[in-house]
């Protein structure tokens, strides 16, 4: 079944439902295209190298630049009040009157592209509020859709409509999404992490905890043995984890400009979340449920800790005990530890 017919199966022929999926369809073309360039890597110009800079500081290499064009050609024709992405400082107004809005990051990975691993896309479907301007400072539990796909070894597109979660692989033969897995549910606990562990010195005690509990393994608090992976593409560990769980953080840590983490909010923890909870499992900033969070602005950046609900869960607790007693747990490595100079 193709990514069409599955679509055409979900019923519903309102005007904001055809709007929904009129993008989704748009943004599998572009996904297409932008598969190809990855696919054909320097022959096709793609160096993987820094153009410069997008306006919230983050190095802009030359795939960036492009995916981010071709999405926004794709999408410019549609009943779409306004678009938002990664490489655009400010919302795009294109037809206030329209039902849906979209925002997007045109690619994840980006230090990824020459090194010839998997990037991909990421994009939130939202419903127009009253006021245009105030598309993308809505709950996530907003969203009508979200997806992303994964530029690797396959092309697979991971869909939800607010009804469970879909996997599409792109056949290349026949140049279209194909249905390859539905219903798709995470694991309830799984043990595997990931994180990006050169930066443990500037995390905050619960994550230290958390993660100091994987590595100790069958000798921990948790009784079992951990397997890590740090891929350091997003969607390349939001695709593992719901094939086979587990759990991702990208938590906010003492380095200047990370105190809310790296990841970004409304195009990639909202969608993310989105996908994440209706394949069963949970999306957290350690506090806070992600998909209910309100954005303050389009390139806000918020702790994401998303996978297996029972490993998210734990976090949570984690969150809520006092640092102090965290400390002791902790002997070797707290603030009080042996290993303090
Ligand atoms: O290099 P770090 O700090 O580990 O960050 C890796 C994270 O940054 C990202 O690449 C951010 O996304 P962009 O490439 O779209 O900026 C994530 O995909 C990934 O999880
Ligand atoms: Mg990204
Ligand atoms: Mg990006």
């Amino acid at each position: 079944m193709t990514l069409q017919e599955r679509m055409d199966g979900e019923g519903g022929s309102d005007p904001l439902r055809q709007a929904v999926k009129g993008a989704v369809a748009a943004l599998a073309q572009a996904a297409i295209d932008i598969s190809d360039l990855t696919c054909r890597g320097a022959l096709a110009g793609i160096t993987g190298q820094a153009q410069g800079r997008n306006t919230d500081g983050d190095v802009q290499k030359d795939l960036d630049v492009r995916a981010d064009q071709i999405i926004r050609d794709a999408l410019g024709k549609l009943p779409i009040a306004a678009l938002a992405s990664e490489e655009m400082e400010a919302l795009d107004i294109l037809n206030p009157g329209a039902p849906i809005c979209v925002a997007f990051d045109p690619l994840d990975g980006s230090s990824n592209i020459n090194t010839n691993m998997s990037v991909g896309t990421i994009f939130s479907i939202m419903p127009t509020p009253s006021d245009v301007n105030a598309a993308f400072r809505q709950a996530g539990s907003a969203q009508l859709a979200a997806g992303f796909v994964v530029y690797g070894p396959q092309t697979s597109l991971v869909l939800t409509l607010g009804q469970g979660v879909d996997i599409f692989t792109l056949d290349r033969v026949d140049r279209v999404f194909k249905l390859t897995g539905s219903a798709v549910k995470i694991p309830a606990e799984a043990t595997e992490f990931a994180i990006n562990a050169s930066n443990r010195r500037h995390w905050d005690l619960p994550v230290r905890a958390y993660i100091d509990e994987c590595l100790a393994g069958a000798d921990g608090a948790g009784g079992k043995n951990y397997n890590m992976r740090w891929i350091g593409s997003l969607v390349a560990e939001a695709f593992r984890i719901l094939i086979r769980g587990g759990i991702f953080l990208y938590p906010g840590d003492a380095r200047d400009g990370y105190e809310e983490g790296r990841l970004r909010l409304v195009y990639e923890a909202h969608p993310m979340a989105f996908i994440v909870e209706q394949a069963g499992g949970g999306a957290s900033t350690g506090r806070k449920r992600v998909l209910d969070l309100v954005p303050g602005s389009l390139h806000q950046r918020v702790p994401l800790i998303m996978g297996s609900i029972k490993n998210v869960q734990r976090l949570e607790h984690l969150h809520t005990v006092p640092d102090g007693a965290l400390e002791a747990n902790a002997p070797l490595f707290g603030n009080r530890g042996l290993f303090r100079v």
